[in-house]
């Protein structure tokens, strides 16, 4: 079922970026998700703030429930596996890529994985705002790996001025398409962009965080981090139609990063459901049979930044049946199945 399956998260960036402090910022402001980590070592990984509970092999588990392992890309299934196991209760798997590494592969592998517990989670690309410049220079690379980003993350925002950090934002916009842009210092970005969280049961709305304890609340000059997105929910009593739903989905719009939920496609298949992910460029359906005695509804949550909440409505609203005279032909649901998986093996990164 979708609701246990496990995203994976690919964070990349050219050495010194800013993973690790993003890693870092993370792992201290998890609260009650659980978090795995892979990384190429451990150094930097600020495991004393959290008490390490045990350590076997090479895993560590932290104190507040998150794992971390330290492997190179040929172990990435072994680890998967792993961290996977029902007994890890873990929420979401961040994967550290080293500074040098070719982010694509790892995507690759995240997506050819045989783990059924696992489902893609995005590429998340971290950019040093200071060195951006210099750093294209001499690695014309980070051009193309930034065109497979999901979510870029423009680091180090306090090292340059406003002027700055508009005219990188904006080549860094020019480059990465469809994916959304925010930028950040020390790598404060909120975590709902790149998995849910889950709040614990004893937490008070509002509470302060560990990373609000230890470092202060967010800094002004770089506006707080809920201001980097928007979050569009959605609930249609009536059924869609699958060949509008895609057309939609097809063309979903620049700075929507993320969509997930369920989706009721009526008579075009009354018995299942399909619950759908969505982030960047990679889209999945999931069909699953309609609980006993559930309302059928769709219900979505769309995330992205810069997006025209009433004009996602609409969109969408567009996509409901109108009647019997709308319902769904026998070819309709082609376009929906291209995105069941049929196999672990026929996966692409770039999908739309
Ligand atoms: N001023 C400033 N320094 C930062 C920021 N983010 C990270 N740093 C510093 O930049 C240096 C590199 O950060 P890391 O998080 O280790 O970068 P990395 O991408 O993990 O580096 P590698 O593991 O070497 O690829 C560290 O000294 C950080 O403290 C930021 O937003 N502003």
């Amino acid at each position: 079922m979708t609701t246990q399956q496990i995203p994976v998260v690919v964070l990349a960036g050219f050495l010194g970026a800013g993973k690790t402090t993003l890693l870092n910022h993370l792992l201290r402001s998890a609260r009650g998700t659980r978090i795995g980590v892979m990384v190429n070592d451990f150094g930097d990984i600020g495991i004393d703030a959290m008490t390490v509970a045990g350590q076997v092999g090479s895993t560590v588990s932290l104190g507040n429930g998150c794992l971390c392992c330290a492997v190179d890309a040929s172990e990435l299934d072994e680890y998967l596996e792993v961290l996977t196991r029902p007994e890890s209760r873990l929420d979401v798997i961040v994967i550290e890529a080293s500074g040098l590494a070719e982010p694509q592969e790892l995507v690759r592998m995240v997506l050819a994985s045989e783990n059924e517990r696992i489902v893609y989670g995005g590429l998340v690309q971290v950019v040093d705002a200071a060195e951006f410049r210099a750093t294209r220079e001499r690695h014309p690379e980070t051009d193309r790996h930034l065109t497979i980003a999901d979510l870029v993350v423009v680091n180090k925002a306090d090292r340059v001025s406003a002027a700055e950090l508009s005219a990188v934002r904006e080549t860094v916009g020019g480059l990465a398409g469809k994916a959304v842009v925010v930028d950040a210092s020390h790598g404060r970005v909120d975590p709902e962009l790149l998995f849910d969280r889950v709040v614990p049961e004893d937490e008070i709305e509002g509470q302060m965080s560990i990373e609000d304890i230890l470092y202060g609340p967010e800094d002004e000059a770089h506006a707080h981090p809920h201001a980097a997105y928007e979050t569009v929910s959605l609930t249609a009593s009536t059924p869609l139609h699958p060949r509008r739903l895609m057309a939609f989905l097809d063309a979903r719009p620049e700075g929507l990063y993320r969509i997930k939920g369920f989706v009721d496609l009526g008579a075009a298949d009354p018995v299942n459901r399909y619950a759908v992910h969505a982030v960047g460029r990679f889209l999945r359906f999931y069909p699953e049979p309609w609980p006993a005695g559930e309302e059928r509804l769709t219900q979505l949550v769309l995330i992205g930044s810069g997006v025209d909440a009433a004009g996602l409505r609409k969109e969408l609203a567009a996509c409901e049946q109108n009647g019997p005279q709308d319902a769904p032909d026998e070819h309709s649901m082609w376009g929906v199945l291209r995105y069941v998986r049929q196999s672990r093996t026929d996966e692409e990164p770039d999908e739309s």
